[in-house]
């Protein structure tokens, strides 16, 4: 796990443990007794550490926190290489995260690759640094930095880290052999004044100020994750205790957070993004499907996800045709680009660099004729099943035979627009999130014909854009959407039966949602919930009334419409179920007029109202999706609890500190939420979202938790 081995005066501690290197028991142990090793032999005159393979250690072996752990502890391993009297040198390349930065934050000197980046993740894992990074770090870059560092996780370029004090150099070619030469210049040098542990906290004095502000930042930005609100105090000791009493105030610290349900869920959450990469599908899966080179690209459609979608693919540096039917579409669709890719400059996502050159990879027509040499299409037109299939028998007709062609729909069965080309195997959905640059979750979906190597372009695509691709079977509304529907329509019942739309919303927004449904429906307009209702209705043959409560059978609330046929479409008209203080505003306020008009809804149609608990609509909002949930797992269109969780986590915002509802449901007690499944199934009987799952049932009359379902190693945490 840790190679020993002695150049010239140098000895070398190769932390050999892949992928990541992560500091696992025998790493730790590794690491203690070549410094041991290295510290006795008298030829020894300075220690190099490094990473063997992709990565300087990326930090603890996230595994491990589950059991008991064992010695020795990385803060003892820590404490032996800083009081070696002979210059440890960390030579880092990749990813030097956590435990690993920690390890080299106990170095005498820190040398880095260019590309090599260092960081604090833990709070993503619902965490802190444990192994005296809250100390340690402060020390080298003051307090603000370390705040903003250690509460957000982010991953610092090495040169940007040399600007900060945390590198010392950055050094080119093998980092080794780098790492080596640099140990050799430092042969003969006093260790003392490189140690950490005896260096004051720059501008101590006041900390205070920073840590009310560092404070402030993380209860707004990260509202209900306990992990943040712990760094913020870990690194806040750094200035006020001697250094070993801040260590310890650490471990204690660490301790609490660390067995938090927080930071199970989250654990939980990071390996159930990499299980999703593992998918698999009828005649295929990841490991043996091939995707297709994608070095060019199309979007047809520059509308509001046509424009998100080539923003996304422009930012990864891939070229990009967009196309539109008239001039003017055309020209409105490049100045929402250009200005898409001016705001990701601005706020950092992307570099100045990159902002230019995907300018020049972005080719405006009206031709589809451009398009017969490009690896992949993705058609962005509005939900109808005709233009559709109208738009793919085009491509079909004008691409080359490789050329995949994905339709962005979020609910369109796939093999209906399949069917108008001769190549349904290389047809496939790809779902975005609206705002397609900015939401991470991209749901791609295979038909019955859609082929492995497909399905492999279009995930191995997802992540060369930066998103979190999942694969599911194409059906009704695919996984999101399908199973996120009764969100909707049980948050509409509760306001008829007696909830006002504020109380549901701070409920979930207690519970943790970053909005609550009502104000979801104003952000999209009432107007679009209401069309989507008036088609539904129409395919079933049904005419809509204020009075209409059921729709072919289904319990149906209409009081969405009432409000949209005022007027009332949400912020764009300021005033939907708040009111808003301009058309377009976005501080909502409660209105009464609401409530009047929620009155005179329920008594035409006879309902009396109750008063409604916040238990119950959090389980009517959850657990009817739970159950819908499960039903999915049921049928095959999603193949294990992961892919659900990660599509809320990036899909919905779901907090992660909650895992996602499936792990929710698990934490829940699979038992208690069939109960009450049933309990719902046997109140409502006229809403099919309450059937219940015959797979939850099972598992429930088992008792068989569903961690023993999961894929995840997190589960099980
Ligand atoms: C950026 C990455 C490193 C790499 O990304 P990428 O190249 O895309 O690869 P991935 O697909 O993500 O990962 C490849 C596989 O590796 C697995 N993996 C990755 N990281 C870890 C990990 N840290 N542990 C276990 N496994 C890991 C991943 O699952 C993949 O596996 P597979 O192929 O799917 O099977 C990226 O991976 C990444 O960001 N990783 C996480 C980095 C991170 O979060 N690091 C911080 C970890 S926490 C930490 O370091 C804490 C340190 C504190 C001290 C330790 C305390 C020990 C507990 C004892 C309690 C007592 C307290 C006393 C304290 C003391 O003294 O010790």
């Amino acid at each position: 796990m840790v190679d020993y081995s002695v150049n010239s005066s140098v000895a070398l501690l190769l932390v050999n443990n892949p992928p990541v290197n992560a500091l696992s028991h025998a790493v730790r142990k590794g690491l203690a007794d070549g410094m041991l090793k290295a510290t006795k032999d008298t030829k020894v005159k300075a220690i190099v550490i490094a990473g063997k393979g992709r990565t300087f250690p990326a930090g603890a072996d996230i595994r491990e926190f589950s059991g008991p752990g064992k010695e020795p502890w990385l803060v003892p391993v820590g404490n032996g290489i800083e009081a070696s009297g002979k210059p440890v040198v960390a030579a880092i390349h990749g990813t030097c995260l956590g435990g690993g930065l920690e390890v080299a934050l106990f170095c005498h000197y820190r040398v880095a690759l260019k590309s090599a980046r260092v960081g604090f993740p833990e709070v993503a894992i619902g965490i802190l640094p444990g192994a005296a990074g809250t100390q340690r770090l402060p020390r080298v870059t003051g307090l603000p930095v370390a705040f903003d560092m250690i509460t957000s996780g982010r991953h610092v370029p090495a040169e940007q880290a040399k600007k900060y004090g945390i590198i010392d150099e950055i050094v080119t070619g093998d980092i080794v052999n780098a790492g080596i030469r640099y140990a050799m210049i430092m042969v003969g040098k006093s260790t003392i004044p490189r140690r950490l542990r005896a260096k004051p906290v720059p501008d101590a004095e006041n900390v205070q100020k920073y840590a009310d502000a560092a404070m402030a930042h993380v209860k707004r930005k990260y509202k209900g994750y306990e992990a943040p609100v712990y760094c913020v105090k870990a690194v806040r000791a750094s200035a006020e205790k001697p250094y070993d009493l801040g260590v310890e105030n650490e471990k204690t610290l660490f301790n609490v957070v660390g067995k938090s349900g927080q930071a199970r869920a989250q654990q939980y959450a990071f390996f159930a993004e990499r299980v999703v990469g593992k998918w698999e599908m009828p005649g295929g899966n990841s490991q043996t499907a091939k995707p297709i080179p994608v070095r060019s690209t199309a979007v047809i459609g520059a509308g509001t996800m046509g424009t998100g979608i080539a923003v996304c693919i422009l930012s990864a540096g891939l070229p990009c045709y967009l196309v539109e039917q008239n001039q003017k579409f055309l020209e409105n669709g490049l100045k929402t680009i250009k200005a898409l890719m001016e705001g990701s400059v601005k706020l950092g996502k992307i570099s100045p660099e990159v902002g230019q050159r995907a300018a020049s990879l972005l080719k405006p027509t009206m031709s589809y004729d451009d398009l017969t040499g490009v690896d992949l299409v993705i058609e962005a037109v509005y939900e109808n099943l005709e233009l559709k299939k109208e738009i793919f028998a085009k491509l079909d007709k004008v691409c080359k035979p490789s050329t995949i062609l994905c339709s962005n729909t979020s609910s369109i069965d796939i093999d209906r627009i399949a069917v108008a080309t001769k190549r349904p195997e290389k047809c496939v959905g790809v779902h975005f999130f609206a705002p397609a640059y900015h939401m991470k979750l991209l749901e791609n979906i295979y038909s019955t014909k859609t082929s492995p190597d497909t399905a492999a372009t279009v995930m191995k695509l997802g992540k060369t854009i930066g998103k979190v691709p999942i694969l599911v079977k194409s059906c009704q509304g695919f996984l999101a959407n399908r199973m996120n529907t009764p969100y909707g329509t049980e948050s509409g019942f509760l306001v008829e039966e007696g909830a006002l739309p504020w109380e549901v919303d701070q409920v979930m927004e207690d519970f943790g949602m970053p909005m609550g449904p009502f104000k979801v429906r104003d952000l999209s307009g009432l107007d679009v919930g209401s069309k989507i209702t008036a088609e539904i209705a129409k395919t079933l043959g049904v005419t809509l009334t204020d009075e209409t409560r059921f729709m072919a059978g289904n319990r149906y609330s209409h009081m969405n419409t009432v409000l949209a046929n005022m007027g009332r479409l949400g912020r764009k008209s300021g005033k939907g179920w708040y009111k808003y203080e301009k058309a377009g505003g976005k501080i909502a306020s409660i209105d009464d007029d609401v409530i009047t008009v929620l009155n005179n809804h329920c008594k035409k149609l006879g309902i009396e109202r109750r008063t409604i608990s916040s238990q119950e609509i959090i389980e009517r909002l959850m657990y009817s999706c739970i159950n819908e949930g499960f039903k999915i797992l049921e049928e095959g269109i999603a193949k294990r609890p992961e892919e659900i969780d990660i599509s809320w986590l990036y899909g919905f915002t779901f907090p992660k500190y909650l895992g996602g509802p499936m792990y929710y449901a698990n934490q829940v007690g699979l038992g208690r939420v069939y109960d009450r499944i049933c309990y719902y199934h046997e109140n409502f009987p006229f809403s099919k979202h309450w059937v219940p799952s015959q797979l939850l049932r099972r598992l429930s009359e088992q008792n068989i938790p569903m961690s023993q379902w999961m894929a995840s190693p997190g589960a099980r945490l």
